[in-house]
């Protein structure tokens, strides 16, 4: 799986939000976009996710045009967006109904991602009976259970309280690994990104462009207290003086 956006431009009456956006994506990557507000992160995310057209340049998925959406490209937003009268596991296998498999592969898939996000005992459960991570995690089982070649996620734990926000951001990512997932995901917390992309992509507004494109020179295996690492700290202020647009004298 690769996704590749070649000066990709996107206007609304006129006004260009979007400009020239050069982006890849290989598989197995987890490829992090950070931006200020109104920097265009959640319409860059919706045109590839295909819900908004672009108005210029091209957008490929292994090579083919992307011109809607697709089950290859699973969608998680910041407030999770369950059906509030289907249960956990109804909810998880809804995008199921809409693939060619045959019913016994519906079930397992069902059952394994909700083991794999730690809700089995909770698949009978309906959405308001949950707290809010636990909801995210129905929503990222939800995307996963459709098997995509990418996840693309838009602030997923944007709406979360600190203690559960970070684990979140280290369960993500330990699913990532264990499922091999490719993960694209926008977020204005810098944070956030440097600890779980293994690249980051600065916006700059006005209109969007990528500033800046940033390894992250961090172990695979993610946890918080790499946040007091000399790495994480140096990459959070680079990519914090690249936002608010001011010349990095690090590299
Ligand atoms: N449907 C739309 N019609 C007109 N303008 C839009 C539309 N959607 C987004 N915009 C404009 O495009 C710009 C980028 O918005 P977008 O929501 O993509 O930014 P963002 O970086 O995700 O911001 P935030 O972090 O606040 O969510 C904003 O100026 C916004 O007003």
């Amino acid at each position: 799986m690769t996704l590749v956006l070649r000066d990709v431009v996107k206007e609304y009456a006129g006004h260009r939000v979007l400009n020239g956006i050069g982006l890849e994506v290989g598989r197995g990557d987890f490829v992090c976009i950070v931006g200020a507000s109104g920097s265009g992160k959640s319409t860059l995310l919706s045109m590839i996710a295909g819900l908004e057209p672009v108005t210029g340049g091209t957008m490929e998925l292994d090579g083919v045009p992307v011109s809607g959406p697709g089950p290859e490209r699973g969608l998680v937003f910041q407030s999770g967006a369950l059906f509030p009268f289907l249960t956990v596991a109804e909810n998880v296998g809804f995008g199921l109904r809409l693939l060619p498999l045959p019913a016994a592969e519906r079930e397992r898939r069902v059952q394994w991602y909700l083991s794999e996000v730690g809700l089995s005992t909770l698949a009978h459960a309906l959405p308001r009976h949950l707290s809010g991570g636990q909801r995210q995690r129905v929503a990222i089982a939800r995307a996963l259970a459709c098997e995509p070649s990418i996840l693309l996620l838009d602030e997923p734990f944007g709406a979360l309280d600190v203690q559960t926000k970070e684990d979140m951001q280290l369960f993500l990512h330990q699913v990532w690994r264990d499922t091999g997932a490719t993960v694209l995901m926008v977020t204005h917390d810098v944070e956030e990104a440097v600890l779980l992309g293994r690249r980051v992509i600065v916006l700059t507004s006005d209109p969007g462009r990528v500033a800046a494109e940033l390894p992250v020179p961090l172990p695979d295996r993610r946890e918080i207290g790499l946040k007091r690492t000399p790495d994480f700290l140096d990459l959070r202020a680079t990519v914090e003086d690249l936002i608010r647009g001011r010349v990095s004298t690090r590299d």
